[in-house]
């Protein structure tokens, strides 16, 4: 599977093309919907997502609520168009023209000055509308499918936000929590934090942060479970299912690092305690004791659960100026900020939580073909009990 996003921060929709899913996998807009809405709320975000109320549009490959293994095509509407769309479409490349509104002054942490110089674009609006965020709602919609898909063969996914700030949640027991457990506690955590009383700490440090002009960034983690042995391959370094998780994470705007299973933890351990025993029961197969590299082994899947996380840098534009220089003038200047968010990080988690769906649900469907989900369903059962049996 591949897909492509387009759209601009406040143009009027984003459209994803979604090639090569599966037919008669049964979808509806309800599903996806849900996810656009968890990736919207979240302590500490802006006025912008009072104004969206996102809602997905199929536009190509569904039918009757199933795929029908065409290209899927995706639309989800910019509210915010409406009060952009002069600004949007006025011309604001004639440099003569003195009423135009262009954007000089690069925010130090975001994309304007760089994407500026790359394709000499003196309206840094130019970069900013496409390195924004705002694209990441497209993006949850993609990995909303791809969590169908995949929970259609028992594998489920689900995100909880680690830290954020100077506050750090208590480990999560993940033996005595199921998915569907860390999907209720994080809907009811307007952090998304499975620990109750570091969530209240969390949203007093995002207070503190937006009364002093700041922002603060996080962590975040995702969770796979239900994954087969096997998914990604050793045999090619673009292969690497553990990889292809950590491009997909870095990918979302602001993240600066990946951990897999116990992570950068593992310089400090001696190997007895990093790598996880093998065992074998005639109920499970083949099994480990214990989980710190995270179900990654070679690139592949080992069949435990999958446990990634990523760190989000604090949100660039600071209602506090970092000191820049404005490119028509080259002084320099501290700006002036309309609005932003403070702090992301829940919201980041449930893109991360797409993202990741999105690369295990892609490799599954190498592994067991990608044609119709009746024919993979049957490949997977004769695979899981030869490798019971192995
Ligand atoms: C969900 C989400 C919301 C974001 N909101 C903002 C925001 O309101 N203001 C901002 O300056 N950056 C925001 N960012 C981060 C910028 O988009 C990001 O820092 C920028 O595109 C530069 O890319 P880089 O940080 O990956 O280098 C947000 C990121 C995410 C994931
Ligand atoms: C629109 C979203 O996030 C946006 C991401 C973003 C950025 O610079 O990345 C800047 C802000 O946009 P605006 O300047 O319009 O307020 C956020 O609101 C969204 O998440 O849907």
């Amino acid at each position: 599977m591949r897909y492509l996003t387009a759209g601009e921060s406040h143009g009027p929709q984003l459209t994803a093309i979604i090639e090569g899913v599966p037919a008669f996998l049964p979808i509806t807009t309800a599903e996806i919907n849900n996810d656009l809405e968890r990736r919207q709320k979240g302590y500490g975000r802006g006025r912008r997502m009072q104004i969206e109320k996102d809602q997905v549009q199929f536009v190509a490959g569904v039918r009757d609520g199933h795929t029908t293994g065409a290209p899927i095509a995706l639309v989800v509407e910019n509210k915010d168009w409406t009060h952009w769309q002069h600004i949007m479409t006025a011309d604001h490349i004639d440099e003569e023209n003195q009423g135009k509104r262009t954007v000089s002054r690069p925010r130090p942490g975001h994309a304007d000055l760089n994407g500026a110089i790359k394709y000499k674009h003196r309206d840094m609006r130019n970069i900013l509308e496409r390195s924004s965020a705002r694209e990441t709602a497209i993006r949850v919609a993609c990995g909303s499918l791809a969590k169908k898909l995949l929970s259609e063969f028992n594998i489920e996914v689900a995100c909880h936000v680690r830290r954020i700030g100077p506050v750090e949640a208590a480990v999560p027991d993940l033996n005595e929590l199921s998915i569907a457990d860390i999907k209720r506690i994080t809907e009811d955590s307007p952090v998304r934090c499975l620990d109750a009383e570091a969530a209240e700490k969390m949203m007093r440090a995002i207070d503190q942060a937006k009364e002093e002009g700041d922002s603060i960034g996080g962590v975040v983690e995702v969770i796979v479970t239900g994954v087969p042995i096997g998914l990604g391959s050793h045999v090619q370094w673009d292969r690497k299912l553990d990889g292809k998780i950590a491009q997909a994470i870095m990918s979302i705007q602001a993240f600066k690092g990946v951990e897999v299973g116990i992570g950068f933890e593992a310089a400090e351990r001696p190997g007895s305690e990093v790598h996880d025993e093998i065992a074998w029961s005639e109920e499970r197969g083949y099994y480990r004791k214990t989980n710190r590299l995270g179900g990654f082994e070679g690139g592949m899947t080992n069949g435990m659960p999958i446990v990634v996380r990523g760190v989000m840098k604090p949100i660039p534009t600071l209602y506090k100026p970092l000191q820049s220089v404005d490119i028509d003038t080259k002084e320099p200047f501290e700006a002036s900020i309309e609005r932003s968010d403070s702090c992301a990080v829940p919201a980041a988690s449930v893109v991360a939580e797409a993202v990741v769906a999105w690369e295990v649900a892609n490799a599954f469907c190498e592994k067991f073909g990608s044609d119709h989900i009746g024919e993979m369903k049957s490949l997977l059962q004769s695979y899981v009990e030869e490798a019971k049996q192995f």
